[in-house]
Parts: structure tokens; C-alpha cells; sequence
């Protein structure tokens, strides 16, 4: 199966996923001059309800916590998309140091970590029937920044010890994903895809431009995590982030001037 590691990391990917040769991929490096502010852009509209988290998931290449999606009580609207999206889960991208993990450059630096939050449009019936629509996804990224302890992360973080192995997963109620989110919403956007396999061409990026921090601590804590699952030989999940990919003439759009 595909991964991160020296046999199978997204090097190989192309073997068994054309979409990785696509138009479209992601992520991509940010030249912040090349991006153009568009005054047509609307502000970004996110409405989380915490009653609708539902479990932490160690998924073999990173760990997500999903949502209940069956009703429009977490949406994101007006940005760079049209109509309505729901949130399905969010996930993070780290590296085994400080130095890397994040998967969107910005002129060229990496960050040590990098939140996706992942919507669909509710023109179609799921995230499934999304993911290979044109219009299908809408996902926000957040660049961690090695700072002051995170207390909203941390609430996160405390719950990997029960899904250290994949497969893992446990009940993660009531959080709040708006409190992941830094106070200005200005962002740059283009259209790409999923940065894992199936890499699907369906995703409308939306990457922020203010971080949110993360101490050195908490970045032990991510790489606490394992690919593998339990009684298996122990890999440590870290740097399951994919390397930028060519721009192939897309235009990066920015929300701010
Ligand atoms: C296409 O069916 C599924 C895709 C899944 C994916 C993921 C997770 C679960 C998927 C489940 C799929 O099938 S399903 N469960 O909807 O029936 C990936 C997590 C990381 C990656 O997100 S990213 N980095 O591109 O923003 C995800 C969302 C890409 C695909
Ligand atoms: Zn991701």
C-alpha cells in the first residue's frame, strides 16, 4: 500500500495512481508575489458545531478527527467557493523535526506542521461522491508555527495516546474545530487536489495566511504516532506530508492586498 517511506512514499505514487501526472496536483510552493489579490473573493464563512465531532481516527498515515455530516450545522461558505460545503474531518502533515512537515510552501519555508480541513459539496449526496467531482472539495490549511503551546491543540493531542497504532480510534465529542483557526481568515487560493492517494483533481484550496502556534513539545506529540498498526514492528508517523508539485500555469489567487 502506498505511504510515506524510501518504497513507497509519493515518489512511487504515479505506479498506481495516474492522477499523481494530473494538471492540478497539490500541494504547491506560494511565491507570495505572483499571488493577485482578487477583489471578487468574498470573506471566508466557517460555521462549526461541536456537537457534530464524532471519533479520532489513526488512519495508517496520519490521524483525523471526523464529523457527522448529515446535516448543515458545519459549513463552510462564501471564499473563493460557491454554495454550501460540509465539514467531513480534519488531519495534519508534520516532519519528523521542526525544519519540515508542512505541505504547502510559503516562498520556499516549510513549516513543522500543516492543518486540512476537509468539506464537501453539498450539491452532491457525500464525501465520497464529492471527491472526484471538479468542484467536489473545498479543504482550508493552517500552518503551525513552533511557538507557545497551543491549549486548543493540546485538546487534541491528548487524545492521540488512544490511537497511537492504525486502526486505532476511540470517541472525540464535542470540539470545537473553530478554536484551530487564527483570528484573520485572509487566505490564498487555487484549484488542486487530495496531497494522498487517490489524489483526486476536486479540491479548491484555501490556505490562510496567519499560523496558529505549536511548542516543540507538542510536535513530540504528533510524532508519537505510528504508521503501523499494534504488534506490528513500530514506524514512527512522521514526515507523511507530499513534496510541492508543478504549478503547470495555475494562477494563485490572494483574499488580501
Ligand atoms: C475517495 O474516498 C476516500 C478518500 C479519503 C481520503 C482521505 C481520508 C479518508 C478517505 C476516505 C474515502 O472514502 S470514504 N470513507 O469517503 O468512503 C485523506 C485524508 C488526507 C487527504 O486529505 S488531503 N491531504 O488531500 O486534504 C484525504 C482526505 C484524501 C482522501
Ligand atoms: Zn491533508
Amino acid at each position: 500500500a502506498w505511504g510515506y517511506g524510501p518504497t513507497n512514499g509519493p515518489d512511487t505514487w504515479m505506479e498506481r495512481f495516474p492522477n499523481a501526472k494530473g494538471l492540478r496536483q497539490s500541494p504547491i510552493n506560494i511565491v507570495t508575489k505572483e499571488a493577485q489579490f482578487d477583489p471578487s473573493l468574498k470573506p471566508l464563512k466557517v460555521k462549526y458545531d461541536p456537537y457534530n465531532s464524532r471519533d479520532i481516527l489513526n488512519n495508517g498515515q496520519s490521524f483525523q478527527v471526523d464529523f457527522v455530516d448529515d446535516t448543515d450545522s458545519s459549513t463552510l461558505t462564501g471564499g473563493p467557493i460557491c454554495g454550501t460545503y460540509r465539514l467531513n474531518q480534519f488531519h495534519f502533515h508534520w516532519g519528523a523535526s521542526d525544519d519540515r512537515g508542512s505541505e504547502h510552501n510559503v516562498d520556499g519555508a516549510q513549516f513543522p506542521c500543516e492543518l486540512h480541513l476537509v468539506h464537501w459539496n453539498t450539491k452532491y449526496s457525500s464525501f465520497r461522491e464529492a471527491a472526484d467531482k471538479d468542484d467536489g472539495l473545498a479543504v482550508i490549511g493552517v500552518f503551525l508555527k513552533i511557538g507557545a503551546p497551543n491549549p486548543q491543540l493540546q485538546k487534541v493531542l491528548d487524545a492521540l495516546d488512544l490511537v497511537k497504532t492504525k486502526g486505532k480510534q476511540t470517541t472525540f465529542s464535542n470540539f470545537d474545530a473553530k478554536t484551530l483557526l487564527p483570528h484573520s481568515l485572509d487566505y490564498w487560493t487555487y484549484e488542486g487536489s487530495l496531497t494522498t492517494p487517490p489524489l483526486l483533481e476536486s479540491v479548491t484550496w484555501i490556505v490562510l495566511r496567519e499560523v496558529i502556534s505549536v511548542s516543540s513539545v507538542q510536535m513530540a506529540k504528533f510524532r508519537s504516532l505510528f504508521f503501523t498498526g499494534e504488534g506490528e514492528p513500530q514506524i514512527s508517523m512522521v514526515d507523511n506530508y507530499r513534496p510541492p508539485q508543478l504549478l503547470q500555469g495555475r494562477q494563485v489567487r490572494a483574499s488580501f492586498q
